[in-house]
């Protein structure tokens, strides 16, 4: 998925937090809330684990898209956006896993 398409939709989120909840889904799910929202998210999540296990590609791929927009709506809800993930995961790119695994437990840091 280019960045571009998250932008785009990190607008639309936003703007729907002052939409109407009959006329728009996101802005419906502002309203009803942050629990809402979250179980919205772990629905998505066992439908991905769900197709995924299954195997079949277009399932896959709906489903991922249905995970990663409600996780947008919930970032939107917190004050968020696409930007700051994409900022995190670029912060991440090229540091192995293993190491930066290792980094924290040399530092005796295993909460995250
Ligand atoms: N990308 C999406 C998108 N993906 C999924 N969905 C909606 O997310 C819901 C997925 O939930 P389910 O599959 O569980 O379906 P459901 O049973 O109807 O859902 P619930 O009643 O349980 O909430 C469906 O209603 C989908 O239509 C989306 N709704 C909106 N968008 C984007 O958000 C924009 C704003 O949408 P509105 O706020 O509706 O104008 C749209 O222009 C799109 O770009």
């Amino acid at each position: 998925m280019s960045d571009e398409i998250l932008r785009r939709l990190d607008e639309v989120l936003e703007a729907r937090r002052a939409a109407d909840p009959q006329q728009s889904y996101v802005a419906g799910l502002h309203a009803a809330g942050i629990d809402r929202i979250l179980r919205k998210v772990g629905e998505e999540c066992t439908e991905t684990v769900i197709a995924a296990k299954n195997g079949n590609r277009d399932d896959i791929v709906y489903e991922t898209a249905d995970l990663w927009f409600h996780s947008l709506v919930m970032l939107s809800h917190c004050g968020l956006d696409s930007e700051a993930v994409l900022a995190e995961l670029e912060r991440r790119f090229g540091l192995s896993g293993v190491t930066e695994k290792a980094a924290r437990d040399n530092k005796g840091d295993s909460a995250r």
